[in-house]
């Protein structure tokens, strides 16, 4: 039976490329309000996890449990509705456009208005217009891009454009956020900053958050709960403490990293 304080479960999911399993049968659940951090070496699926999360791939089997509903498959416009956001490894901003237009494209699939009328402020919803206008603003700020807002992505510093991605997944406010590799590209205070980031958002809106990455003494420091896979499979999956001293996990993957 689902537990009422897990938002997702995640029961027997695999899923195959041409013969090759980059999931197998991977179970784990990830409590309301928490963050739940995937790690694991190049290839072992963790980005095919979170598309089949975000409707992008269909398992070959297994189901996915979000708030208590059982869905065998999520199309990402779905996803999108059950308050399901994301963010990509290689983000998926549109690099011409301003930081708050690309931020208002985040609500494309929450209203009546279309991405279009949103982004350039006409057509037939006012009211709705305002009040997207309003949450941009307000994400905008809480992620200290004010002062970009009306800059051209192009011109932004990685690590700036990394933190456009994220306001954009985080305006419709979604109750799950997928994170695939936030911290990816940045240096040592770039990572510390954008960590600070992600548990702030975590702590003020409450929001449920399953992220990737690859440096461990970050992750470990961040998240409540780690689940580490390889080839597709779990290999550990617990708070950072009980992930950080089981041996099958030292072995395999954190070596000497303290
Ligand atoms: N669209 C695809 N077509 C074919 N094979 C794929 C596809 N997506 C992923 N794979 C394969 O599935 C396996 C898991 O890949 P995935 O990208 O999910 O791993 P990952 O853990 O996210 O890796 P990384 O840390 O390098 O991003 C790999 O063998 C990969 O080559």
């Amino acid at each position: 039976m689902t537990g009422v304080s897990n938002l997702l479960e995640l029961n027997q999911v695999s899923l195959s490329f041409r013969g090759v399993k980059a999931l197998n049968a991977l179970s784990f659940s990830v409590e309301k309000g928490k963050i739940c951090a995937l790690i694991g070496p190049n290839g072992t699926g963790k980005s095919s996890l979170l598309n089949v999360i975000s409707g992008i791939y269909r398992a070959d089997a297994g189901d996915v449990v979000l708030d208590g509903t059982h869905f065998e498959a999520i199309k990402p416009g779905l996803a999108a509705r059950l308050g399901i956001g994301r963010t990509f490894q290689h983000n998926a901003l549109f690099r011409r456009l301003t930081v708050r237009e690309n931020v208002l494209a985040g609500l494309s699939r929450h209203g009546r208005a279309t991405f279009v009328e949103n982004v350039f402020r006409f057509g037939r919803d006012r009211d709705e217009r305002r009040s997207f206008a309003e949450r941009a603003d307000r994400i905008i700020a809480f992620l200290g891009l004010e002062k970009d807002r009306d800059r051209v992505v192009s011109t932004l510093s990685y690590g700036t454009q990394k933190r456009v991605d994220l306001a954009r997944a985080l305006v419709s406010e979604p109750k799950l956020l997928l994170l695939d590799e936030p911290m990816a590209g940045m240096n040592q205070d770039e990572k510390k900053a954008m960590s600070r980031i992600i548990s702030e958002l975590n702590k003020s809106f409450g929001t449920t958050i399953v992220l990737i990455e690859h440096d461990v003494g970050i992750v470990l420091g961040l998240a409540d709960h780690v689940v580490v896979l390889d080839y597709g499979r779990k290999v550990a999956d617990g708070t950072p403490d009980e992930v950080r001293n089981d041996p099958d996990v030292i072995a395999a993957y954190l070596g000497t990293v303290h």
